[in-house]
């Protein structure tokens, strides 16, 4: 069967009382960036982890993608509990530059997964085909990295990454570095390709904004250092959302209350 058939199921990720300190110098305190963050996500569901700046999101989610390691509590996925980085995971990073390889086309950017995991070459042709397709690149197989702009780069780091077929997408404010327009395309195109490939998301932003457009749910980490997630906003929208909705401005007004209190 090949890879785009076999969609890998969305998985529910669950985690307890998770903290991660850094020690200093011998005879001091620990210091603590996140201590007992709380979370399920479900299979198949999106989610935006929403903080200020140095919160703790991305050592958060690079605790979930297991680069970083816990200092304390469980994290688990469909109940096994993890604690090193596995192929039911994928991160998207802001800087797609530092995660292509300039020598590389589009194409083989896509490929690059597949052919370290010895997938043969006609279904890599027909994997790469689906997803650069489904990122908006056809026609542009064959450019480098050089060659295309920061919201063409993010698709390419996006179609490689959905071509490993995780169920689990990290993202790690993946538009931030994107101009308006471009954030909001891509913010449209992910919530379709999210919608069509039923993977569980956890997306990563400091842009209430970008939460609103994108998450079912949006969880808020508290100011560091210390910082957990102390509300988990629902989001009653349906997709695709529009910024002019009147019930979008609602819902920005209430969150937005709640961090200036
Ligand atoms: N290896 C480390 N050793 C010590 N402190 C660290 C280490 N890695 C991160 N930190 C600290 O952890 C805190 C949280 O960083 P993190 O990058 O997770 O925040 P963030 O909410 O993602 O911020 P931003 O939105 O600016 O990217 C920061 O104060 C940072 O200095």
């Amino acid at each position: 069967m090949s890879t785009i058939s076999a969609a890998a199921a969305a998985k529910t990720i669950q985690i307890n009382q998770l903290h991660k300190s850094y020690t200093g110098q011998a005879g001091t305190e620990p210091h603590y960036i996140i201590k007992g963050v709380d979370l399920v996500v479900k299979g198949g569901e999106f989610f935006v982890l929403l903080g200020p700046s140095g919160c703790g999101k991305s050592t958060l989610l690079n605790i979930i993608a297991g680069f970083v390691a816990k200092t304390e509590g469980k994290l688990t996925i469909d109940g096994e509990e993890i604690s090193r980085p596995g192929r039911d995971r994928a991160m998207v990073f802001q800087q797609a530059d530092a995660s292509l390889f300039p020598w590389l086309t589009v194409r083989e950017n896509v490929e690059f997964g597949l052919k370290m995991k010895k997938t043969p070459k006609a279904e890599r042709r027909e994997v790469s085909d689906h997803y650069i397709g489904l990122v908006g690149l056809k026609g542009h197989e064959n450019k480098f990295p050089r060659e295309l702009s920061g919201g063409m780069k993010q698709r390419v780091q996006l179609a490689r990454v959905l071509a490993l077929n995780s169920s689990i997408l990290l993202m790690d404010e993946p538009f931030g570095a994107l101009d308006a327009m471009t954030r909001r395309t891509m913010q449209k195109e992910l919530i379709r390709i999210w919608q069509q490939t039923g993977k569980t998301v956890i997306f990563v932003t400091h842009d209430l904004q970008e939460a609103l457009l994108l998450g079912q749910r949006i969880g808020v980490m508290s100011v560091g250092p210390a910082s957990r997630i102390s509300d988990i906003h629902e989001v009653p929208l349906s997709y695709p959302r529009e910024l002019s909705d009147p019930r979008f401005h609602e819902l920005y007004e209430t969150i937005q209350r709640h961090f200036d209190e």
